[in-house]
């Protein structure tokens, strides 16, 4: 299982978002920073990152996230960001069969970087295109499996299953699988209308150098 970077009251963690070109990484951490879908997203240069803190559990985890470029010129830069990560989020388009056929070349770069000590989730994105589709959620599960990764199906466009996503990497990484700490609270709700376990603390913190670096923050 992951660890976590710091000791202490703050779990922290460094989250890679990797996949190829367009499938919707930066609209995906977008969608969950700052709850808005614009359309028009440039494609990423280098590496950017965000973080964000969470309240799970009564703990406060934050998730700092790296958003690298799908370009192939960018590739280079990307196994030193995966080396100190604690999960990779491996991206592709329900609507782009080649960026589905190129999973296992990402997840070798992860496991290379990181061998087994690192939570890998491949998430496909774009579900809001439905008719479109040309994987179906059957054959990524599987593919999921036979990798060795979790599986989630998202649309950064509407939002669909974006926060869930979240919520369950950040049990994940703090060694509660979500299921089964859902269902501990849900045992435990008395009464029945307990709030949410996992509630955003802060707001988006671009305004923070720490915290926020754009256009190629790799260098
Ligand atoms: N319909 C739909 N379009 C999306 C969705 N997510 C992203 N897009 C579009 O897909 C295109 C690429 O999105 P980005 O977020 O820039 O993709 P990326 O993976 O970060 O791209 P690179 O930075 O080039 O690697 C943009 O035109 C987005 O508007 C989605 O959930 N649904």
């Amino acid at each position: 299982m992951a660890q976590n970077t710091t000791s202490g009251p703050m779990q922290k963690y460094k989250i890679v978002f990797l996949g190829e070109q367009a499938v919707g990484k930066t609209s995906i951490i977008n969608r969950f920073i700052f709850d808005n879908f614009t359309g028009n997203e440039q494609p990423t240069v280098g590496i950017d990152f965000i973080s964000k803190t969470l309240q799970v559990d009564n703990k406060s985890v934050r998730l700092q996230l790296w958003d690298t470029a799908g370009q192939e010129r960018f590739r280079s830069l990307i196994p030193s960001y995966i080396r100190d990560s604690q999960a990779a989020i491996i991206c592709y388009d329900i609507t782009n069969e080649k960026s589905f056929q190129n999973l296992p070349r990402w997840i070798e770069d992860v496991k290379e970087e990181r061998g087994d000590e690192v939570l890998i989730y491949i998430l496909g994105n774009k579900i809001d295109l439905e008719s479109e589709r040309l994987i179906s959620t059957k054959q990524a599960e599987d593919k999921a499996k036979e990798l060795g990764a979790q599986f989630q199906e998202v649309s950064a466009k509407n939002a669909t299953n974006v926060a869930e996503f979240f919520k369950k990497l950040s049990y994940e990484l703090l060694g509660n699988p979500a299921e089964q700490s859902q269902n501990q609270q849900q045992q435990q709700q008395q009464p029945k209308t307990q709030q949410p376990q996992i509630q955003l603390q802060n707001q988006p913190r671009i305004q923070d150098n720490e915290d926020k670096k754009q256009g190629g923050g790799c260098c």
